[in-house]
């Protein structure tokens, strides 16, 4: 059988594929430009794909012919053609990189497709890594035809986007000589990409920092035109480049559709000599805390695209994107090999340091701008303050905090210390899962009664690292539900009533209620802290704190949980009257001491201790109350 007469073997697409094809072709998402840029990216991809494997193997790039991406228009028979001399794809290659999806995300993606708004909808395409088949948005039919470097048999898949695709071997005279060649045949309402205003203005915007040429042929037999320079953005002076330039380049580089939010450019001179052209983004990505989200910043070395796992940055500023050009690593090597170089050491602490340095000036400088970027990424970046231990300072002095006495407003911990209440020698703070219920937690109380602000920590990752023995300018971090908080040292503000000493009968009730509740408390004491309510839960003395411990416990990571301290206001109406009790009222006196410590848990998050006790004595005590 010779090529030509190979018939077509069709293959059905992986359940993913299909599903995700069937959201692409019944896309009613506005922006639908969005193909263009991906299949561009997936072009420019594979020039960089071959430039780097041609290091080790020059046979694969003979003659050198200069990497370019054409696309060709025919607008009299609604096709788009864009053609690489990239690396191709081998027969193997192209089942699995258009029959399957390999990234992991993509379940999620498409829930997130079919939940989403109209508009959008075509953000996520890009994000989520299933590019090329943003191409049925428009295309009622996709032909690859591709020839891998250095092979000498050619393919062609097609398929029309509705459950199966085709492949076939082709003649190799029909296929590019090296690389892939994508031709689209519109949909009716699509055609217009064919058009040569529409598709070079869409191009350029989106694409016009993609590090290859691009040429346009207006017709098939046009000749073609170059559109975009492949020059290396970021090797070019600041001094040349406006704020648009950088704005599409991020876009086109990162994917992404938002502004950046900060950008970093610059030449690093000296013993290494690097540029880097870095970017934070506007918006969140929706994968920031996924465990296997790694860092975005690529690596090139001299203007070959090398590798984008080399984790030039810490986790902690996974958010950053944009890339690392080295002229002094070698290119001949491995990545693995590339991985333990001293260069890279010393570009990856360069970096970082800068990263923080410039969020730090901005901090300094434009504090609203800052602010934003705390908003969205400073869950993230606090991971750093127990992953970086040689960069906490520089971490704490980034952090802001919402307090007691903020309000909405973000305080950083140079504020909190100079503002440190006379007698006060610890930073507070509460920790928990939102702020709501934060700001409402009873072992406040004596915070505000004494002026006293408290950091709010409600990210998952504070009580992580609060918990980790940290001081700020010689201020440990103190939990408010941890231990005795010492407050007696600090002043009430005016108009607040002392503490005053515990009476003998409170005292008893107290002694009492310890009595009761035997082990399931590892203490119940009179409390400093409490002003309005009755009770509250704090750790013992030497416990973790509660909400870290919760934590644990909640990944199956606990020590045995500590039992906590319940604390009795002894000031409290409430508390007073059951302290008058008389012993015969034993029944409503366990009751009471149960329901206090069940009202201290539920306050906390936590349900009663045992809900069907809690329910009977809530009864028998409502029963009496009613009479
Ligand atoms: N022009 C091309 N040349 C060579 N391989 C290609 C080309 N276009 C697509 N591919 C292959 O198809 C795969 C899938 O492409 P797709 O655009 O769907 O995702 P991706 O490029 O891997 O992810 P992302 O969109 O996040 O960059 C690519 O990884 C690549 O292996």
């Amino acid at each position: 059988m010779t090529v030509e007469t190979a018939a077509p073997e069709t293959r059905p697409f992986e359940a993913d594929v299909a599903k995700l094809l069937h959201l692409m072709v019944h896309s009613v998402y506005s922006d639908k430009d969005v193909f263009f840029r991906e299949l561009i990216s997936n072009a420019a991809d594979a020039c960089e794909k071959l430039r780097f494997e041609a290091l080790s193997d020059a046979s694969l790039m003979p003659g050198e012919a200069p990497f370019r991406i054409d696309v060709t228009l025919d607008p009299e028979a609604k096709q788009l053609t864009i053609e690489d001399n990239g690396i191709g794809m081998s027969e193997a290659d192209l089942s699995e990189a258009l029959g399957t999806i390999a990234r992991s995300g993509t379940k999620a993606f498409m829930e997130r497709v079919a939940g989403s708004k109209e508009a959008e909808g075509s953000h996520f395409i890009g994000q989520f890594g299933v590019g090329f088949y943003s191409a049925f948005m428009v295309a009622d039919e996709v032909e690859v035809v591709t020839r891998r470097a250095g092979s000498d048999q050619a393919w062609r898949w097609r398929s029309d986007g509705l459950g199966t695709y085709t492949i076939q071997p082709v003649d190799v005279a029909e296929a590019p000589a090296r690389g892939t060649r994508v031709t689209l045949h519109l949909k009716d309402d699509a055609a217009t990409y064919a058009d040569a205003y529409t598709a070079e203005s869409t191009i350029k915007s989106q694409s016009g920092h993609v590090p290859v040429p691009i040429w346009l042929k207006e017709k098939p037999d046009a000749e073609p035109r170059q559109i975009a320079d492949g020059a290396a953005l970021w090797m070019r002076p600041k001094s040349e480049l406006k704020p648009e330039d950088y704005t599409d380049f991020y876009r086109s580089f990162a994917g992404q559709y938002d502004e950046p939010a900060l950008t970093l450019h610059y030449r690093a001179e000296g013993l290494h000599e690097y540029s880097v052209l870095a970017f934070v983004p506007e918006s969140k990505p929706f994968d920031l805390f996924d465990p296997d989200r790694a860092g975005r910043l690529k690596l090139y070395v001299r203007r070959v695209f090398i590798t984008d796992e080399a984790e030039i940055l810490p986790r902690y500023l996974r958010f950053v994107r944009g890339l690392v050009d080295s002229a002094d690593l070698p290119l001949n090597v491995s990545r693995e090999m590339i991985q333990e170089s001293p260069a890279l050491a010393a570009i990856k602490k360069g970096v970082t340091n800068r990263v923080l340095s410039e969020l730090e000036k901005l901090a300094d400088k434009e504090p609203e701008r800052y602010l934003k970027i705390w908003d969205t990424f400073g869950p993230v970046l606090k991971e750093g303050l127990y992953e970086d231990y040689g960069r906490r300072a520089a971490l704490l002095s980034l952090a802001r905090f919402k307090t007691t006495g903020s309000g909405s407003e973000w305080r950083s911990l140079k504020d909190y210390v100079a503002n440190l209440k006379e007698g006060q020698d610890a930073i507070y703070y509460a920790v928990g899962t939102d702020l709501d219920r934060l700001l409402a937690s009873p072992q406040l109380e004596g915070f505000r009664a004494r002026g006293i602000d408290v950091l709010l920590l409600p990210d998952h990752v504070d009580s992580f690292w609060v918990t980790g023995g940290i001081e700020y300018e010689g201020k440990p971090f103190r939990s408010v539900t941890q231990g005795l908080a010492d407050l007696g040292k600090i002043k009430l503000t005016e108009g607040e009533a002392d503490s005053a000493d515990v009476s003998d009968e409170v005292g008893g009730f107290i002694a009492f209620a310890k009595t009761v509740l035997g082990d399931s408390v590892s203490d119940v004491r009179a409390s400093e802290r409490l002003r309005e309510s009755a009770v509250c839960l704090v750790a013992p003395d030497t416990g973790m704190d509660r909400q870290l411990e919760r934590l644990l416990a909640s990944a199956g990571r606990a020590p045995a949980p500590s039992k906590p301290v319940l604390e009795i206001n002894p000031r409290h109406e409430l508390v007073e009257r059951l302290s008058r009790l008389s012993e015969s009222e034993t029944s409503l006196r366990e009751d009471a001491a149960h329901l206090l410590f069940d009202e201290a848990r539920i306050a906390d998050g936590e349900a009663p201790l045992d809900p069907r006790g809690f329910s009977a004595r809530l009864a028998r005590v409502l029963t009496r109350a009613a009479g």
